[in-house]
């Protein structure tokens, strides 16, 4: 049976307990973390920086799967990534309607130099035709199911037919590019996901808070 890499996203964690919330992941085969970056610019919301996750990975060990919802603005692109990559991410997304090709081409080229998998998001709204040439040189392609800036929205159903269209072009060319799905997943919609043929899915308001965290964990790792 396909094994289902799960990445609980740190936005709906309870930050006056963070570390028991990510010690209940490990507790329950989770090693996958998933870190929203958002500036009041690109989405309507403000969240955390590098700091706060280099003392996380300081701290315990797992994979950062780290999702930037930014426009860079430093002078040098890459400038901006610096501090987030000494925490050691195992994978990085931006989105690609956030950056200019010039602009891809550096993140891209950045992760590969610094050995972290090269991911590119694309919101609800963005057909996949504007992502389909980096498919051959990118790890990992990020589907919204919701608009970027909020956990705890409903899933957007069309949006996650993107992945099926994606599972596709990737089986039929034999790239390595996963698919990795991202808001509004639940027990009901992680289905529909896992019908489309996604290898990541990331949940926040599901899974944090939750009393019956382990048996929900559980449902999402497991097939239909
Ligand atoms: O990136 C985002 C939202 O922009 C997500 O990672 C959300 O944090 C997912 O939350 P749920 O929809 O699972 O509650």
């Amino acid at each position: 049976m396909k094994k289902f890499i799960i990445a609980p996203s740190v936005l709906s964690a309870n930050y006056m307990n963070l570390k028991n919330d990510l010690t209940q992941c490990l507790e329950n085969d989770i090693n996958w973390i998933h870190y929203d970056v958002m500036d009041y610019d690109f989405v309507p919301n403000l969240t955390f920086g590098s700091k706060i996750l280099q003392d996380i990975t300081s701290q315990i060990k797992m994979n950062i799967d780290i999702h930037f919802m930014v426009k860079v603005k430093t002078k040098n692109f890459t400038d901006f990534f610096v501090e987030y990559i000494k925490a050691n991410p195992q994978m990085m997304t931006m989105h690609i309607e956030s950056m200019n090709a010039k602009e891809t081409k550096l993140f891209i080229d950045l992760c590969k130099k610094n050995n972290i998998k090269a991911s590119l998001a694309v919101s609800p709204q963005t057909p996949i035709k504007k992502i389909i040439k980096y498919l051959p040189i990118i790890d990992n392609i990020l589907v919204m199911t919701v608009e970027p800036g909020f956990g705890g929205q409903s899933f957007i159903e069309h949006a996650a037919g993107k992945i099926g269209l994606l599972r596709k072009i990737i089986d039929q060319n034999n790239y390595k590019t996963t698919i990795e799905v991202d808001g509004g997943i639940n027990s009901e919609t992680s289905k529909i996901v896992k019908d489309y043929g996604v290898d990541i899915i990331v949940a926040g308001s599901y899974l944090f808070g939750q009393k019956d965290f382990a048996q929900r964990a559980k449902k999402l790792a497991g097939g239909n």
